[in-house]
C-alpha cells in the first residue's frame, strides 16, 4: 500500500515547473489566482494542512500559530528572510520553519551594485530626462555624478548577501567596510580586503556608501535611525535590499530632504508596498519594487529549495534549511 502523501498547502501561485513537480510529490493545494491569502484563510491552511508554504508577504504570528491544527509540522516558506513569521512560538508548538538561501544571494547582490552605480551616476534621473524630452545634448558639466572606484563602502550584515556585494564592490574599485553581529574569520575578511568596524556608529560616519544586508529582527529595528543619519557625510548615500524595518523611513526621507545624505535607493520599505509618497517625489532616490531575487532562475531555484526542505522532512530528517530562533 503507498505510504500517505503529505498534505501541502502553498498561499501563492509559484513558477509553473516548481508547481507541477509539487504535484507530482505532495498532496498539494495550489492557489488559483495570485492574490494573497486572508489571515483567515492562512489560519485555515495551517488546520488542514502537514505543511504550509507561505511566501516573505504572509505574517504569521504567534496568535495565528496559536490556531493550527496538531498535524501542522512545518512551515516551509519561499523566501530567505523569515521576519513575517513568529519562530520561537513556532518552535514552542513544535512546527518547524525553513527558508530559501543561497540561491538568491547573487541577484539580490547583483540589485544592490546596479543600485549603488545607479546611485552614484544618475542612472534614473537620465533615463527619465531622455524620456521626458528634457534633454538638450551632450555638455562638458551635464549630469555628473560620482566616481564609485575609491569609495568606501560600509556594509550594515555581513552574511550570504553582505559578501557577495563585497566580492562585487572589490572588482568596480570600492573599499569594503563592515559592521556585522559577529567579525568575520579573517580569512574571509583579508580576501575581500574588509575592514571591520565593532561600532555601527563610527562605520557610518565615515563611509560614502551604505548598504543594508541585516536581516529585519527586534535587534535591527531601526537600526538606521535619525541619529545615525546626522552622523553620515552629506555626500553619502544608502542602498537597502535588505528589510525596510531596518531603517526609520520617516528620519530618512527628512535626511534627504534636509540634504543630511546625498541620496538612497530602495528596494524595500517599512510598510510593504506603501511607499511614503514624500519619498516618490525626490530626484535623489531610486525606488524598486522589491524585485532583489526577482529572476526567473532564483524563484525557481527557491521553488526547489522548498520542495528539498519538505521532502528532507517527510524523509525523517531535519529541512536542510531550517531556521531556528537562535539564529535570528
Ligand atoms: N530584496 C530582496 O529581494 C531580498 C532577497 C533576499 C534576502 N533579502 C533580505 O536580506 C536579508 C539577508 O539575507 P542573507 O541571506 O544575507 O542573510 P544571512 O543570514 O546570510 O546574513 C545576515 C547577516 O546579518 C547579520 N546580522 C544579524 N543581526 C545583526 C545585527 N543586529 N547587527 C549587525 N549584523 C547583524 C548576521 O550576523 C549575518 O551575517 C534577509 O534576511 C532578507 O530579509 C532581501
Ligand atoms: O527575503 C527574501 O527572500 C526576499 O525579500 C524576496 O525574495
Amino acid at each position: 500500500m503507498p505510504s500517505k502523501r503529505l498534505s501541502v498547502v502553498v498561499t501563492r501561485r509559484l513558477p509553473e515547473v516548481v508547481e507541477t513537480r509539487m504535484k507530482e510529490l505532495f498532496d498539494v493545494e495550489l492557489r488559483e489566482d495570485d492574490t494573497p491569502m486572508s489571515k483567515r484563510e492562512i489560519v485555515e491552511a495551517m488546520q488542514r494542512a502537514d505543511v504550509l508554504v507561505p511566501t516573505i508577504t504572509d505574517t504569521i504570528d504567534g496568535g495565528m500559530l496559536g490556531q493550527a491544527g496538531e498535524r501542522l509540522k512545518l512551515i516551509a516558506s519561499y523566501g530567505a528572510g523569515v521576519d513575517h513569521i513568529d519562530v520561537q512560538t513556532a518552535r514552542q508548538r513544535g512546527i518547524l520553519v525553513s527558508n530559501t538561501p543561497d540561491v538568491l544571494t547573487d541577484d539580490t547582490a547583483d540589485m544592490a551594485i546596479a543600485l549603488i552605480i545607479g546611485l552614484k551616476r544618475r542612472l534614473v534621473e537620465g533615463v527619465r530626462m531622455v524620456q521626458d524630452g528634457g534633454w538638450d545634448g551632450w555638455a562638458p558639466t551635464g549630469m555628473l555624478g560620482h566616481r564609485v572606484a575609491g569609495k568606501r563602502l560600509g556594509i550594515l550584515g555581513m552574511g550570504r548577501i553582505g559578501q557577495a556585494v563585497a566580492k562585487r564592490a572589490r572588482a568596480f574599485g570600492m573599499q569594503i567596510h563592515y559592521h556585522n553581529r559577529r567579525r568575520l574569520h579573517r580569512d574571509i575578511e583579508e580576501s575581500l580586503e574588509a575592514t571591520y568596524w565593532e561600532s555601527l556608529d563610527q562605520m557610518i560616519s565615515r563611509v560614502d556608501i551604505l548598504s543594508v544586508n541585516c536581516p529585519h529582527t527586534p535587534a535591527t529595528f531601526h537600526l538606521v535611525n535619525a541619529r545615525r543619519l546626522k552622523l553620515m557625510k552629506p555626500t553619502s548615500v544608502i542602498v537597502n535590499t535588505s528589510r525596510g524595518e531596518v531603517i526609520d523611513e520617516a528620519a530618512l526621507t527628512r535626511a534627504l530632504r534636509a540634504g543630511e545624505i546625498a541620496g538612497a535607493a530602495l528596494d524595500v520599505y517599512e510598510k510593504g508596498q506603501m511607499v511614503n509618497p514624500r519619498l516618490a517625489d525626490l530626484p535623489n532616490v531610486i525606488l524598486l519594487p522589491h524585485m532583489g531575487s526577482a529572476t526567473e532562475e532564483g524563484r525557481i531555484e527557491m521553488g526547489e529549495k522548498v520542495i528539498i526542505n519538505i521532502k528532507t522532512f517527510e524523509d525523517g530528517h531535519r529541512p536542510p534549511d531550517q531556521v531556528v530562533p537562535s539564529m535570528l
